[in-house]
């Protein structure tokens, strides 16, 4: 080939064009799959942020076009046939009746009890599980799930898709979602989110602790522990969110218009 020539060759590669001595020896789709390398860097945190990218990328694929939702915490470990369970079914069938989709953590316990209750009211029910060191399936009552590896990323979703917390007996896991939600509400990071407790033998305590040791000791201010709304009865934890959905909406349009659920 003469130099001429084959300075006129030319190669495009997506946006790229190549001419004469540019163009690679190979191609795209060959060095893609005609090679393998070694493997090391799926374990370091270049990698690992395009994973956390499509985990955030998946989780606002499926929850962007889901109705208003409130996300359910509770016990992981609460058995099917306990009064507590009997309860967090009762509080998903009120969720569901009203109109808006039951989140929850995809697990089993008091999570499994209000999927179960949305699903068996015919509401939408939906989990967003996680990885664990064991081996564990989305409960048998959800309608939508994805599974999640990163912790931080599953609680960007439960925030940024639900419009209310409903905290049900829990422990660690349990606990440290309420108090997530609690220091958004207090720094009005969320402007728009009622948060239930359900229990109130089961939460007096820590509300009594919150009152004597935090409050006392000048470590929240006295209307903080209005942020956090406490009941046993699963219509009153419905009445509580519809009322600070229509209080919201009047706040910022005059009207009640948007509260609540789309029916
Ligand atoms: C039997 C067992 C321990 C299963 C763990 N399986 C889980 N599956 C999904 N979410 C979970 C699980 N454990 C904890 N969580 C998260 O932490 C909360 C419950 O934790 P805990 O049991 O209260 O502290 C749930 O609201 C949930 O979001």
């Amino acid at each position: 080939m003469t130099e001429e020539a084959k300075h006129k060759q030319t190669r495009s590669a997506g946006p790229l064009t190549y001419r004469g001595d540019s163009i690679p020896r190979t191609t795209t789709d060959q060095r893609l799959l005609d090679r393998r390398g070694p493997s090391d860097w799926v374990h370091t945190d270049p990698w690992r942020v395009l994973r956390i990218q499509s985990e955030v990328v998946e989780g606002f694929g499926l929850l962007s076009e889901m109705p208003s939702a409130v996300s359910v915490f509770g016990s992981a470990r609460i058995q099917p046939g306990t009064p507590y369970y009997e309860l967090g079914v009762q509080v998903g069938r009120k969720i569901a009746e009203a109109g808006y989709a039951t989140v929850t953590g995809g697990g089993p316990g008091m999570m499994e009890a209000a999927n179960k209750g949305a699903q068996e009211a015919g509401g939408l029910s939906v989990g967003l599980g996680i990885e664990l060191p064991f081996e564990q399936n989305l409960n048998p009552y959800i309608d939508m799930g994805v599974t999640f590896r990163y912790f931080f990323v599953r609680k960007l979703m439960f925030v940024k898709y639900s419009q209310a917390f409903v905290v049900l007996p829990g422990g660690f896991g349990t606990l440290d979602e309420l108090f997530e939600a609690a220091t958004l509400v207090q720094t009005d990071k969320v402007t728009r989110f009622p948060v239930v407790l359900v229990g109130t033998e089961f939460w007096g305590g820590l509300e009594k602790w919150a009152r004597e040791s935090l409050l006392e000791n000048g470590l929240i201010k006295p209307g903080d522990m209005d942020l956090l709304r406490m009941t046993d009865d699963p219509d009153e934890v419905v009445e509580i969110i519809k009322k600070a959905h229509l209080d919201i909406a009047h706040r910022e349009n005059g009207s009640g218009e948007g509260a609540g659920p789309e029916q």
